[in-house]
């Protein structure tokens, strides 16, 4: 069954130099029980969505069109009430920074309950009580601190309160702002498999957006590749780490670690994202892609399909002989020539 389906989404964000289109007609699923992963460079829109979906768009933040349904709801379209009953107890948020999602002014205790008892407001004391014990245990915080206020819980702490919360009305979908990015990496994992644990137990979807493509290959089925504002490329972890088929995709692989390839091996790809008050036409990557050709600058990429990937391209066919064999090598990604785009 479907959990989540949005289609077309325009996200916009009024500023003084015009609207920034932060997320430009992106449409992707979340099935019951999956976990999508969405990554891209910083600024490509994925806070944004997340934002979109949950209902938490800064004042200056509006969706422009499109649609997300959940559970056959369109999320666009509900009136504030409707929207704040669903908010924690059907969708929740595990945000990027836990200090500004928790109220510095209430025990953690405190704010569990409150968010319990908002949207239970039958279940009584001490079912409550058992919950957030559980809830302790689970992300491994010792029971007795709950009565801390959030600014006597260190940054590691904090982000375990912010999952506990997250979890603990056991929401049918949990979104994941860069849940781990304040945690050392051996708590990360365990952390991770926590969330993954939890999740399970309840059949949750969850959409984990990070830039540490490792989180996306060890915890998500799909993964869905974000670029200024749309989506690149779509399909399940292990093509999407194997054998993507867009160019971006194939950079940004090559600028992570992997067990083939150590830390001075990275490979970053030259140049910067568009600015999204005034996005290009055609490709928004051409101007960074080494395929690029003046199709790329001219015309929107087509949906290309290969097996169960999605990619946004115009050079799919070229990319196993073109691209592939290149991708490791630095000059690759870094256009030293000054010639920018071919002619075809
Ligand atoms: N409140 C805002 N007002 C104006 N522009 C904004 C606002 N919030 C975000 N943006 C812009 O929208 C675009 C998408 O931002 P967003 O935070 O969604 O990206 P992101 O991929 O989540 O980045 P990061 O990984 O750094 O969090 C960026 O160009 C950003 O500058």
């Amino acid at each position: 069954m479907t959990m989540l389906e949005v289609e077309d989404l325009e996200v916009y964000y009024d500023t003084e130099r015009g609207a920034v289109k932060a997320v430009d007609g992106v449409s992707f699923r979340i099935e019951e029980g999956e976990n999508v992963g969405v990554v891209g460079e910083s600024g490509c829109g994925k806070s944004t969505l997340a934002k979109a979906i949950i209902g938490i768009l800064p004042k200056n933040g509006y969706i422009n069109g499109g649609s997300i349904y959940f559970d056959g709801e369109d999320l666009t379209d509900l009136p504030e009430k409707r929207r704040r009953e669903l908010r924690w107890d059907e969708i929740s948020m595990i945000a990027q920074s836990a200090m500004n999602a928790l109220d510095p002014v209430y025990t953690i205790r405190e704010q569990i309950l409150e968010a319990i008892e908002a949207h239970h407001p039958k279940m009584g004391r001490t079912e409550s009580q058992e919950r957030i014990d559980e809830m302790f245990d689970l992300v491994g915080l010792d029971r007795e601190r709950q009565t801390d206020y959030p600014h006597q819980f260190s940054g590691g702490m904090r982000q375990r309160a912010m999952i506990a919360m997250a979890l603990v009305l056991e929401p049918s979908l949990i979104l994941a702002d860069e849940p781990t990015t304040a945690l050392d990496v051996i708590m990360q994992d365990q952390i991770l498999k926590r969330i993954n644990g939890i999740q399970q137990e309840v059949n949750s979807s969850m959409m984990v957006i990070t830039h540490d493509v490792a989180v996306v290959a060890e915890t998500c089925d799909r993964v869905v590749v974000m670029y200024a504002g749309e989506i690149a490329e779509e399909g399940p972890s292990e093509a999407i780490f194997q054998r993507p088929y867009h160019p971006y995709t194939i950079g940004l692989k090559s600028a992570f670690p992997n067990i083939q390839r150590s830390n001075q091996d990275l490979v970053s790809i030259g140049g910067h994202p568009p600015d999204l008050h005034d996005p290009p036409t055609g490709c928004r990557f051409a101007e960074r892609c080494p395929l690029a050709t003046r199709q790329c600058v001219e015309e929107d990429p087509p949906e290309v399909e290969t097996g169960d990937l999605r990619s946004y391209c115009h050079h799919v066919d070229d990319v196993d002989s073109q691209l592939r064999p290149v991708a490791d090598s630095a000059e690759t990604w870094h256009d030293e020539t000054g010639e920018g785009v071919a002619d075809d």
